[in-house]
């Protein structure tokens, strides 16, 4: 048996429109692996999703999921993923238990082991006590548990987790993380798309950046950081119209080792450098001589904010602002997991179409 949950090579997806929203990636995941898959909106993150687990056609390049062609044989790739989209699955007019029986149907876990399946799901997400409560009376992140579970109902060795926290607030999502860690711990492959790097680096062995449909950078957390080249160095300064000319002294003194980024910010400059530490206090004293007011700095190692910043020239701005959701709410009906007016139940990964039955698609070519 293969070692690899994920073994996609060169895959390309170009949508009927022309849109080449993957553009040849490379993905090798192996089994009980942790990853992450970061990018800006529209990198392609959910286009890759949807292809690994059958629900699109790659134009170009092979995948295998789990030991099976995603080409030749869907059903089985699909009976052995759990998929966990951005739009909710749950049906917020039947109950936990309710939702959870519908997603035991749609994946055809045996009859006989059903109910105990379901407690044991239930359980797992903490939502025994509400077992009979109708969804819609949940709070944001109780439905986020909800979806998960759903998406597990089959025992699947892999799942596929498409921004599962976006909206919820802090607590809502570290007890999603604490559940996510439990199942991978507990031996099944996860893959994660998130716009919350905090989340990447907490949750995940190894990244891959993904930007206009190609891999950008890759790596463990830490190498991605180390790649960032140094520590971060921020001056804030008591006129930020100085800004510029506080950047001209420190490029002038070249205080700094060869690679270094000086950059005005908002309130000052920063100085990302390997050097950035030791040779701090220098800086300040060459502003002082230039007659430059320093309020304020700070010294730190980069995030990966700082590295998506640096591979995709992005900053992350839509991760920590996303409108958030209460765990603790008792009604919070959901605006932020929408499904954007399609039938929440389709099209899913429990669809038993075979090949050549493409109805449960999306539209690409090829
Ligand atoms: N059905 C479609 N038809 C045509 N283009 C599409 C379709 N779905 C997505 N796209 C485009 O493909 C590109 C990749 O989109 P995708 O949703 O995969 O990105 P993403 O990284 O998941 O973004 P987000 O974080 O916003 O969900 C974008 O340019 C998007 O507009």
């Amino acid at each position: 048996m293969t070692d690899y949950a994920i073994e996609a090579r060169d895959v390309a997806v170009t949508y009927a429109d022309g849109t080449e929203a993957v553009r040849g990636i490379d993905l090798l995941v192996e089994r009980g692996e942790f990853v992450g898959f970061l990018g800006p909106n529209g990198a392609g993150k959910t286009t890759t999703i949807k292809t690994l687990v059958t629900l699109l056609r790659p134009t170009d390049g092979s995948i295998v999921v789990n030991g099976f062609d995603a080409i030749e044989e869907p059903r089985q790739v699909r009976s052995t993923v759990g998929y966990m989209a951005q739009e909710t699955s749950i049906d917020p007019e039947l109950t936990a238990r309710e939702n959870l029986r519908f997603a035991c149907d749609a994946y055809g876990v045996p009859r006989a082991q059903r109910d105990d399946r379901i407690d044991e799901l239930l359980e797992l997400v903490e939502l025994t006590d509400v077992a009979n409560k109708v969804a819609d009376d949940f709070s944001g992140g109780m439905k986020k548990r909800l979806d998960a579970a759903t998406a597990l109902v089959h025992r699947p060795p892999l799942v596929f987790l498409d921004e599962p926290t976006t909206g919820l607030d802090p607590a809502a999502r570290n007890r999603l993380w604490e559940y996510f860690r439990r199942i991978n711990d507990e031996g099944t492959t996860v893959f994660l798309t998130t716009q919350y790097l905090e989340e990447a680096d907490q949750l995940c062995e190894r990244l891959s950046v993904i930007q206009d449909g190609s891999v950008v950078a890759e790596g463990t957390p830490g190498e991605l950081k180390r790649r960032v080249g140094g520590e971060i160095l921020s001056v804030e300064l008591a006129d930020p119209d100085e800004s510029e000319r506080a950047v001209a002294v420190a490029r002038d003194e070249s205080l700094f080792a060869d690679g270094a980024t000086i950059e005005t910010t908002e309130s000052g400059l920063a100085v990302t450098a390997r050097d950035a530490r030791t040779r701090g206090t220098e800086l300040l004293v060459a502003l002082r001589d230039a007659g430059i007011d320093v309020i304020g700095f700070d010294v730190r190692a980069p995030t990966l904010d700082d590295v998506f910043l640096a591979v995709t020239g992005e900053g992350n701005e839509d991760g920590p602002s996303t409108e958030r959701e209460s765990d603790t709410t008792d009604v919070a009906r959901s605006g932020t997991i929408g499904n954007g007016g399609r039938d929440s139940r389709e099209p899913t990964v429990s669809d038993e179409s075979e090949k050549g039955n493409d109805t449960d698609r999306d539209e690409v070519n090829g």
